[in-house]
């Protein structure tokens, strides 16, 4: 029923969605800059079920390449290179899938063009280069086109009820971690996440989310400081790590909020290992394995009674939450919300009887009752969801009031130049571009 239900979400997400509106007259007409491969699942498909939104164009740097998909997903029209789509006056907003390395560039571009830019995660190659596009005069200036961020995963229904549930939780946070794995041989040897040059590396790309999961669990001016990093190269199975010393294939970091919270990431872009010992271990060793997408916050031990005793000892019931969400990363194919409370009894330092009650929660909407419940839909993907957000900014709606800004996505780069940093690797390099 369970592996039913994740299909036929998928199906309708990700694939055919179940309602096709007309498009409105005042429809946002999107360009695609690079025929991407992540484009059909973040923004055409996405897209179908969007009244307010048409896919007008795509641009290559091959038009053969352009026109084949195009046609593929029924674009009507190709641009053979990046800066044609953009003075395309028919295409009002872009949507940049391009290597880090030239999420910068095609911005500014795209800005100073006038279009509205919804950009791949991560926003830039560097801090630097984030500082300078988000603080950028063509965009703090009044009625400046939109930019956003696509950390899809933010918009959905299930990351904002996890950050609720986190947020009402009593006592103060403990400890926070976040793990985002892809498995081996998911990514071929020629992905751009492997190349330093194209500003790629794990931190750059799984790992980012979970730099951004832990930042909105802490508070988005959390300032982390990185403590320990471990990264592993480039396997011999890909470019080898000779060839591209700065890539970090996997990753794991510790972080110290100011208040010496500890804060862990794990981010892999080729999981292998960790299978059952029935197989051989060189096998087990090489064997690509899943492992969901999680975030979690532990939280400090809280008073929630005290009973006075005929020996004058009190009995003291103690309570300490976590609270975990489980697949935030794709949550409409599935998702869980974990809040656990373990509760201990103490006399003294004895203790008398310890439990656990934990509730499982989904949020694959918002909650009855809410006016967004209304508007969203349970089918959403977590893509669908931002592309509501997109154009709700840019056409002035009330909209649901996640939103991801230029201070976010500058502070998110900062965190992960410290982290590279501490690894002794380099931050990615910048372009040479400059308006
Ligand atoms: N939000 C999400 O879930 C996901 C986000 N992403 C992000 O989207 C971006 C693109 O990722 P993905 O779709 O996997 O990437 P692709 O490998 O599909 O590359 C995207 C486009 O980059 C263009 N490109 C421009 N210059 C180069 C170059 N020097 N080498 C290779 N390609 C080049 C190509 O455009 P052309 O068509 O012109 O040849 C290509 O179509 C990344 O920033 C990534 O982090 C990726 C996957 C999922
Ligand atoms: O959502 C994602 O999943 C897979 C990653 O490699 C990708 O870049 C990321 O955005």
């Amino acid at each position: 029923m369970l592996l039913f239900d994740s299909i036929l979400r998928v199906y309708n997400s990700v694939i055919s969605p179940p309602i096709t509106p007309r498009k409105r007259d005042d429809a946002i007409r999107i360009g695609l800059i690079g025929a991407s491969n992540i484009a059909p699942f973040s923004v055409i498909t996405p897209a179908k079920s969007h009244p307010d939104v048409i896919v007008a164009a795509v641009a290559a740097r091959d038009i053969k390449r352009a026109e084949a998909y195009a046609r593929r997903y029924g674009i009507p029209v190709a641009h053979s290179t990046y800066q044609a789509l953009l003075e395309d006056p028919s295409i009002d907003a872009v949507y940049i899938a391009l290597p880090n390395s030239h999420h910068y560039e095609w911005s500014l571009r795209s800005i100073q063009a006038g279009k509205h830019v919804l950009l791949e995660k991560p926003s830039c190659a560097n801090a630097t280069e984030a500082k300078k596009l988000f603080k950028h005069r063509l965009i703090t200036a009044p009625n400046a086109p939109v930019l956003l961020e696509a950390f899809h995963y933010q918009f959905h229904p299930a990351w904002q009820t996890f950050l609720s549930q986190v947020h009402q939780s009593p006592g103060s946070i403990e400890s926070v971690s976040s793990q985002f794995y892809l498995p081996r041989l998911a990514l071929g040897k020629d992905d751009i996440r492997f190349k330093y040059s194209l500003a790629g590396g794990c931190l750059m790309d799984v790992a980012t989310y979970c730099v951004s999961s832990v930042r909105q669990i802490l508070g988005r001016q959390i300032r982390l400081t990185p403590v320990e990093v471990y990264y592993r190269p480039l396997s011999i199975s890909r470019n080898s790590s000779a060839e591209e010393p700065q890539i970090d294939e996997g990753v794991t970091a510790t972080f110290l909020t100011p208040d010496s919270k500890a804060v862990r990431i794990q981010g892999d872009l080729a999981s292998a290992g960790g299978l059952s010992s029935f197989l051989p271990a060189s096998w087990a060793k090489v064997l690509p394995t899943l492992r969901w997408p999680t975030s979690k916050a532990v939280f400090e031990p809280v008073l929630v009674e005290s009973i006075a005793q005929e020996d004058g000892v009190p009995l003291q019931h103690l309570s300490k939450r976590s609270v975990t969400i489980w697949n935030h990363i794709f949550p409409f194919i599935y998702h869980r919300i974990d809040t656990s409370d373990q509760h201990t009894l103490l006399r003294g330092e004895e203790v008398i009887k310890s439990w656990n009650e934990t509730s499982y929660q989904k949020a694959y909407n918002w909650p009855g009752g809410d006016r967004r419940a209304a508007v969203y839909k349970d089918w959403w993907s977590t893509y669908r969801c931002q592309l509501e957000e997109f154009i709700n900014k840019i056409k002035g709606r009330q909209g649901s009031a996640v939103w991801i800004d230029g201070e976010e996505s500058i502070a998110q780069m900062e965190t992960i130049d410290r982290t590279y940093e501490k690894a002794g690797l380099e931050p990615r390099p910048s372009g040479d571009f400059e308006i």
